[in-house]
């Protein structure tokens, strides 16, 4: 269980994120959603302490995040920024081979479980036959997908994603997202992620938080909370949401706000 009380951030003098309080449970995969620069990264890397945080507290499991040390840490949360950056001389083996290090001994590098994992790592995402291939040589999916190996194969119960499915083709999108769910579904991990794409949140979220302007609008179960009623107030649309198969789609109206903004 990880937990954001009254989460407050400011960069400089302009505070962005107001009081965010929420709870995420082992085994949920919560989207965060929202409108563009309504806080979402910040509210990620405030939890991390990545960002000047002006007031509230973050958890893991009742203790104190800033108290539980680097390596500690490293084995209990991953976090995946937006524009993840390697250098350049950096293979695929080797950025996979880097997020186990929390969990070698001093002298030790990676253990035949710790290599079993990373090939796993980038079988899952479909990068197995580019070990040895620079990162930064890779395409903007390929790099995506081997960032998100990465994450896998640190391993670790709470992970932290913004934006994973940024740069990839629909079908990586919708693949990504089934790995992501079978983490909490089949292996009990906590999933915050942001997206930006309703019917993916819709398809795969347990939970969503919806923010906007550095506040937290709705939160709860994604089918509860995700209405006309809250994608009005959060992102200013008209949109229908109805079932298909069982699975709930979100269509938005081409309103004159659309229009607006379009022209
Ligand atoms: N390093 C920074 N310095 C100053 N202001 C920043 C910085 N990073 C973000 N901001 C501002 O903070 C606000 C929240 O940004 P944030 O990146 O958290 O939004 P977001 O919801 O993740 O946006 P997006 O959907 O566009 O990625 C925005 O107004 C943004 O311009």
């Amino acid at each position: 269980m990880i937990e954001a009380r009254g989460l407050s951030a400011a960069y400089g003098d302009t505070p962005v994120l107001f009081d965010v309080s929420a709870r995420f449970s082992a085994g949920r995969l919560t989207a965060l959603v929202g409108p563009n620069g309504c806080g979402k990264s910040t509210f990620l890397k405030a939890i991390m302490n990545f960002v000047p945080v002006s007031g509230g507290a973050v958890t893991l499991d009742g203790e104190p995040i800033l108290k539980i040390g680097r390596r500690k840490l490293a084995r209990r949360l991953a976090y995946l920024p937006q524009e993840s950056q390697c250098p350049d001389y950096m293979t695929l083996g080797e950025l996979v081979e880097l997020a186990g290090y929390s969990r070698y001994s001093l002298f030790g590098g990676p253990t035949e479980g710790d290599r079993e994992l990373f090939q796993k790592a980038l079988g899952v995402v479909g990068l197995e036959g580019l070990a040895h291939r620079q990162v930064n040589r890779l395409s903007g999916g390929q790099r995506q997908r081997a960032f998100i190996a990465m994450i896998l194969a640190q391993d670790a119960g709470i992970v932290l994603m913004d934006e994973p499915v940024n740069h990839l083709d629909m079908t990586y999108q919708y693949a990504t997202m089934s790995l992501v769910k079978d983490l909490t579904r089949d292996h009990g991990k906590t999933v915050i992620t942001v997206l930006h794409d309703l019917n993916l949140t819709l398809a795969f979220a347990d939970d969503v938080v919806m923010m906007r302007e550095g506040r937290i609008v709705a939160a709860g179960p994604v089918r509860e909370t995700v209405t006309p009623e809250t994608v009005g107030a959060v992102f200013d649309l008209d949109a229908d949401i109805f079932e298909r198969d069982g699975r709930l789609v979100c269509l938005p109206r081409m309103d004159a706000r659309c229009r607006t903004l379009a022209a």
